[in-house]
């Protein structure tokens, strides 16, 4: 059993804002003096810190594990404006979660010489609780399934075999131009859509190849999703009318579910078999493996320590309070059955193999009858 690990970041302030800010940073705790309630989590970053700090503080050891086959997720949660896409996607001069742990995972697979591996990716969007396929723009309001041997999974998500770090960013980039961007008194352009990126990671051993008689070795197969969630902040302090109030009741709805399965998992309901609304909501349906189950979990809580949003930025900092008692219990998820793409993939190897072989002591067979009717003739 793992805590799921909550780290705090602080977006860099105007030279206003720092004056009348409120909040005092103390080594991993946050507080406004004088004021009764105190925060503290696994790590506190403050303005100056740049995101691979932040990356390298956990997501790293969630990417590492994600290669021996543990399944990880990372997501960033805050108010519109507080730097979560600037923590998952970053910038050209300052690359975010994503890019580093892409180019980290590529890294990590080549130098594991003992395993061959398999990776694909896909890229979700939900907004207005349905869930799009930004890498098939054309695959709208797909469907979240469940089976015993793929789990919990979103029907006719694309998934792109990837071969390096640079066709992955390429794709995200391509998916990136399909997100749905709202416009709120808030912020001119804020995302109001929840992204999921997600990597799926194969891996057999490498010594099993020779022995074709071997074909029940196990592969194992893991799932890391870095997750972009849209603003967390109330409908009304957007001023949203509409369409936008259409959007921000439903990524409330998400957010608010995802907030009451942090709050019950945080209380221990399900280890007393009580009920964790996973269902009601697609962000947590898709998340429920990450959320009290079986995966490395770490939240950024991205804040603002402007004086003008105190309020929201509590809120937040209720929510990765609660978060921080939730446990999960992540283990190497290896399996044996033809669910495996690279388990399927050296069957149709061997298969062809088979077929090959057959054709050669065919031809074969017909050239030995041939030198015989040489021989006789001669
Ligand atoms: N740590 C940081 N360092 C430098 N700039 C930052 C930092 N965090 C945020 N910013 C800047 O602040 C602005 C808003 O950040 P960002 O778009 O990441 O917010 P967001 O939380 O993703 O908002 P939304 O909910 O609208 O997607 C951007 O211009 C971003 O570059």
């Amino acid at each position: 059993m793992e805590r799921i690990h909550v780290a705090v970041r602080a977006r860099p302030l105007s030279a206003e804002d720092t004056k009348s800010t409120p909040w005092r940073i103390s080594g991993n705790s946050i507080l406004i003096p004088n004021y009764s309630n105190k925060f503290e989590f696994d790590r506190v970053f403050g303005e100056a810190c740049k995101t691979e700090e932040v990356y390298r503080s956990k997501t790293k050891e969630i990417v590492t594990a994600a290669v021996r086959g543990f399944n990880g997720t990372v997501f960033a949660y805050g108010q519109t404006n507080s730097g979560k896409t600037h923590t998952m996607r970053g910038t050209a001069n300052e690359p975010g979660v994503i890019p580093l742990a892409v180019h980290d995972l590529f890294h990590i697979i080549q130098q594991d010489v003992d395993r061959e591996f398999l990776l694909r990716m896909s890229y979700m969007e939900i907004y207005n609780e349905d869930i799009n396929d930004l890498l098939a723009p054309e695959h709208r309001k797909l469907q979240i399934h469940e089976s015993t041997e793929r789990g919990i999974y979103v029907a006719g998500l694309r998934e792109e075999i990837v071969a390096s770090p640079q066709q992955v960013l390429d794709l995200m980039q391509f998916g990136e131009s399909h997100r749905h961007i709202g416009e709120t008194n808030m912020n001119l352009y804020s995302s109001r859509s929840h992204t999921i990126f997600r990597m799926i990671i194969e891996s057999r051993d490498r010594t099993g190849d020779d022995d074709s008689s071997n074909s029940c070795d196990a592969v194992r197969v893991s799932v890391l999703n870095l997750v972009d969630l849209a603003g967390s902040e109330r409908a009304a302090k957007t001023g949203a009318e509409g369409v936008r109030l259409k959007e921000g009741s439903h990524i409330n709805k998400s957010l608010m579910t995802l907030g009451t399965v942090i709050k019950k998992l945080s209380e221990g309901a399900e280890s007393q078999g009580g009920h964790v609304p996973y269902r009601d909501s697609k962000l947590t349906r898709i998340l429920q493996p990450a959320l009290g189950g079986n995966a490395n979990t770490a939240i950024i809580c991205n804040i603002t320590l402007a004086q003008v949003h105190a309020d929201e930025t509590k809120s937040s900092l209720q929510f990765a309070s609660r978060a921080l008692r939730v446990t999960n219990c992540a283990h190497v998820n290896e399996i044996l059955t033809d669910a495996a793409l690279l388990k399927r993939q050296k069957k149709e190897i061997e298969e062809l193999r088979e077929k090959l072989q057959g054709s050669q002591s065919e031809h074969l067979g017909k050239g030995d009858s041939q030198s015989s009717k040489h021989i006789i003739t001669v």
